[in-house]
């Protein structure tokens, strides 16, 4: 049966590579899988704390600051937003991405002031720049004027054409910072020491990570990280990551002396991410702004 989205007849030339160097290599869908590391629970950290005493204040924010220089990404809980808000944003995204592709992918079902549809990767030339999944990006100007936040809704279709293929690829978030709640199912993996690790889910946790706009503020003391979701063969997956971002004209200085980036504004930095993709396939970000 076709899936929904419909990757494979849309992107055919990327998916008939794939057949080939499977007959090529022998390779078995299942085998040299992304699935198979470590599992990680990120350091967890209880808001709780920042409305006690004056000292489990500052040890809740030192653990924050110590997450952020060392990962660029940690949980937390108590974070004021309630289960039962959490379970309806849940079923109102099922609900969403229910709708047949067609309507999804028309202009109807949300109309452009209420959000877009992105599904696969209309850049990729080849298989490792495609994302298997399909999002919702959702404006918050309304309530977070004059800021660019955006709620993005995440659905992975299961993947039964190959283990070494992308939910979403590598990428690091062209933010401030992202606030994401993932369900049960797993995929999320980021770079730690080097190498992939596989991010354990909590559903009452909030994940936050660091994004490039706050790794260029810091001067790189804050670590935006690498991070990408793996396919599931059977079981599908949602999540949903709100963009901090600021308005479009804000300028990105560093804090201090010698900076390592020169500055830049957020339109431009996003024009450049597109632009990037766009041309390579791939997202390049903050080394564009390295000061040589
Ligand atoms: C193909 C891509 C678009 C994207 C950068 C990437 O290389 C991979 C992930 C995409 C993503 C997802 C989260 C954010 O919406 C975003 C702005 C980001 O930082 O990474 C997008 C990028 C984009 O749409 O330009
Ligand atoms: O689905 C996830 O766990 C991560 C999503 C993500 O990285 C993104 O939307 O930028
Ligand atoms: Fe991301």
């Amino acid at each position: 049966m076709a899936s929904d989205p419909p990757f494979e007849q849309s992107y055919n030339h990327l998916f008939e590579a794939l057949s080939e160097d499977q007959k090529a290599k022998q390779v078995h869908p299942e085998t040299n899988s992304f699935a198979n590391n470590e599992i990680y629970e990120l350091p967890l950290i209880d808001l709780n704390r920042l409305s006690l005493t004056k000292s489990d204040q500052d040890e809740c924010k030192r653990e924050i600051a110590d997450a952020a220089k060392q990962l660029g990404f940690f949980q937390v809980v108590n974070h004021g937003v309630s289960r039962e808000i959490i379970t309806r944003l849940q079923s109102e995204q099922a609900k969403l991405f229910k709708h047949p592709f067609r309507e999804k992918a028309s202009e109807r079902l949300l109309d452009s002031s209420m959000g877009s549809y992105h599904w696969g990767t209309p850049s990729a030339t080849f298989l490792m720049q495609f994302s298997w999944s399909e999002a919702f990006h959702i404006p918050l100007r309304e309530n977070c004027l004059p800021s660019s936040c955006y709620l993005r809704l995440n659905r992975y279709p299961p993947c039964p054409k190959s283990s070494k293929l992308f939910g979403l690829v590598p990428h690091t978030d062209s933010d401030f910072l992202t606030i994401l709640h993932q369900d049960l199912v797993g995929g999320l993996q980021l770079v730690r020491d080097g190498g992939w690790i596989s991010v354990k889910p909590n559903p009452d946790a909030l994940i936050i990570n660091i994004g490039d706009l706050f790794q260029a503020w810091s001067n790189g003391v804050y670590k935006s990280i690498e991070h990408r979701v793996v396919t599931n063969p059977r079981v599908e997956r949602f999540s949903a990551a709100y963009f901090l971002c600021p308005s479009n004209d804000t300028i990105i200085h560093s804090c201090n002396q010698p900076s390592v980036y020169r500055s830049f504004s957020f339109e431009e930095y996003r024009k450049q991410v597109q632009e990037d993709v766009k041309s390579t396939g791939t997202k390049i970000g903050l080394p564009r702004f390295i000061i040589k």
